[in-house]
């Protein structure tokens, strides 16, 4: 069976002494799991510390943004060369809230998934639509758009190394109301149809697609039983490290059931 993604993006949330104490607790509470692929993404001033902790564990570590460029006159910025030094694994690119509140597009989105794969990253790359673009029933169009652009000169080798993650972005955070999974499990089969479009069949199967949205212990489940949701991708469940081992013994308690059925 294939590893479940299961990760967290911290957002502007721990100061490196909470980084440290997590991490520790979570390596501990998920050391004998085999079941899941663990990743996560705290903000930049945390990575250097939680990577000395993550690097002898299976937990993957990622960056919740990039710039595409090497180096250059971008004040603020953090560049590939930089994420590259610490060892970071994955870079979370167009999270709605990067969208909404610092200018980032398709076209910057695709820009930074390029340079994500030519230092070797994963890039994993969020979508969704907004509130009015589903009350408008536009919702598959802007998916598809915003994969189209985002994996534009792509090649198929490089494909193989994107994670794609579906985050409605009605769905995220405290005012949000969480995608229900029949929902969330069309849109992912949506996704998967547009990928076929534009790779052959063994790439985009090959394609991890996460759900992200309000994630918790009541919807984590039904959510996994979708079709095409390879994974989950938390925020406030999975901040506090029982919380977020709490959502893998669910997903283990009902992986158990079904086999005895
Ligand atoms: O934005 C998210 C993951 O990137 C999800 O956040 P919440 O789970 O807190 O809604």
């Amino acid at each position: 069976m294939k590893k479940l993604l299961l990760g967290t993006n911290w957002k502007m949330h721990k100061t490196e002494e909470e980084a440290l104490s997590y991490t520790s607790s979570l390596i501990e509470l998920t050391k004998e799991l085999k079941e899941f692929q663990i990743f996560i993404i705290p903000p930049y001033t945390d990575l250097k510390a939680v990577k000395k902790l993550v690097k002898n564990s299976e937990i993957l570590l990622g960056a919740q943004n990039m710039h595409w460029e090497e180096e250059g006159a971008f004040t603020g910025e953090i560049s590939p060369k930089m994420l590259k030094e610490i060892g970071i694994d994955i870079i979370e690119i167009g999270h709605s809230e990067r969208r909404q509140y610092y200018n980032e597009t398709d076209y910057t989105v695709n820009k930074k998934v390029l340079s994500a794969l030519k230092y070797g990253f994963i890039p994993l790359i969020c979508v969704g639509e907004k509130i009015e673009e589903k009350e408008y029933g536009v919702t598959s169009e802007v998916i598809a758009r915003q994969i189209k652009i985002a994996l534009h000169n792509v090649s198929e080798e490089d494909a193989k190394k994107v994670w794609i993650a579906y985050e409605p972005v009605w769905a995220i955070g405290e005012n949000g109301i969480p995608a229900s999974p029949d929902y969330a499990g069309r849109v992912h089969t949506l996704i998967y149809n547009v990928l076929r479009e534009m790779y052959n069949d063994e790439i985009v199967k090959g394609i991890p697609i996460l759900y992200g949205g309000s994630v918790n212990h009541d919807n984590a489940v039904p959510l996994y039983h979708q079709p095409h949701i390879d994974g989950l991708f938390i925020g406030r469940s999975a901040w506090d490290a029982k919380s977020f081992r709490k959502i893998m013994d669910l997903i283990l308690e009902s992986r158990s059931k079904e086999n005895k059925e």
